[in-house]
């Protein structure tokens, strides 16, 4: 039986302030470009872009950027019947991002109080869950309750309904109180999850360790649920592994860089198509690497998502010109 959804993503939908004037340090920016941001938002809105039908469960604060953030991500074609408004005055969370060089970029997240974390488990229906083949979790909203609790409830109930779950790693150091409490509660929805993704350097932080080899962190993650792990990295690309014993590897498409941010919410809403469309693995790797080649060359993470015939047209040129 088709389901409502491809995907639902649950987490923080947020804002975006981009640098304007850029290559230069945030205190010499006068401009800000505003774009609707929040990893989970990103991945939905990505997920959309390229024609999958897409649900979101989170919370935004009750004023004008909440409206907007809502309003865009129903424009784009999610479904926003389950975005919440915060009742209680907390603000939505803003990301001002300073892009220094195209090899350097750092993000100023003001995230205190902000109103995703207080996404409560009332805010999650079973009923709506049980319309997805999928669920998109991002372990930001695992840091502070009663988001946490609202995702853990999400997972169960994913599990529950037999709904795919895809932990999307998103580890921002903002809001967690120590590193043994994130890798804690990483490790509760890492032995849950169907699939994996994340870089290297967030899978220390699930492991709470540094310098495992891959092959230790997916030897250990693969005696749970776990069938396939994405470990994403950088310039050098990305590597999939299949519970079964197999390995893929992409590298990058190469572009002309203006930030380094937004890649990884691309590279998943890229993956994430292919990956529903049961395309192999080695494909859903290139998807993601050509959406997040095309990403990171504009300003925004969210409005820069391609749509399908972007995608597949930036691949075929990229492929043709290394023919010739
Ligand atoms: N400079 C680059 N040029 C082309 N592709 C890139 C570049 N950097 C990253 N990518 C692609 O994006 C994917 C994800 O990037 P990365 O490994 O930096 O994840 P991330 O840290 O989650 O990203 P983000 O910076 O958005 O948080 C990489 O696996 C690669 O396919
Ligand atoms: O995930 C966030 O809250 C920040 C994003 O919106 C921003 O676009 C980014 O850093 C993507 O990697």
């Amino acid at each position: 039986m088709s389901k409502k959804f491809d995907l639902i993503a649950i987490g923080r939908a947020a804002v975006d302030l981009n640098a304007v004037e850029y290559n230069r340090p945030l205190e010499e920016t006068k401009t800000f470009a505003k774009f609707v941001g929040g990893s989970p938002a990103n991945i939905a809105i990505g997920s959309a872009k390229l024609g999958q039908k897409v649900g979101f469960i989170g919370k935004v604060s009750d004023d004008q950027l909440g409206h907007y953030v809502t309003q865009y991500m129903s424009e784009v074609g999610i479904d926003t019947s389950q975005m919440a408004k915060d009742e209680d005055g907390h603000k939505i969370g803003l990301t001002f991002t300073e892009i220094i060089s195209p090899e350097e970029s750092d993000i100023l997240m003001y995230r205190n109080e902000a109103a995703d974390l207080y996404l409560s488990t009332d805010d999650v229906s079973k009923d709506y869950l049980a319309q997805a083949r999928m669920l998109v979790i991002s372990g930001t909203g695992l840091a502070q309750s009663p988001s946490r609790e609202a995702i853990l409830k999400a997972l169960l109930l994913a599990k529950e309904l037999g709904v795919e779950v895809i932990f999307e790693l998103d580890y921002r150091p903002y809001t967690w109180q120590n590193a043994e409490e994130t890798s804690l509660y990483y490790q509760l929805v890492a032995q849950k999850a169907d699939v994996i993704i994340g870089t290297r350097d967030e899978f220390d932080v699930l492991e709470n360790q540094q310098g495992n080899t891959d092959e230790q962190t997916i030897a250990t993650l693969f005696q749970y649920d776990a069938n396939l792990i994405v470990i994403k990295s950088g310039v050098q690309g990305s590597n999939a592994y299949t519970k079964a014993g197999d390995k893929y590897h992409f590298g990058i498409f190469k572009t002309k860089v203006l930030k380094s941010f937004g890649a990884g919410d691309s590279f998943a809403a890229g993956f994430l198509y292919a990956y529903s469309h049961q395309l192999d693995i080695e494909t859903a790797l290139k998807y993601g690497s050509a959406a997040a080649s095309i990403v990171i060359s504009q300003l925004s993470s969210s409005e820069a998502m391609p749509n399908l015939a972007q995608l597949t047209e930036f691949i075929q040129k990229a492929e043709t010109q290394e023919v010739h």
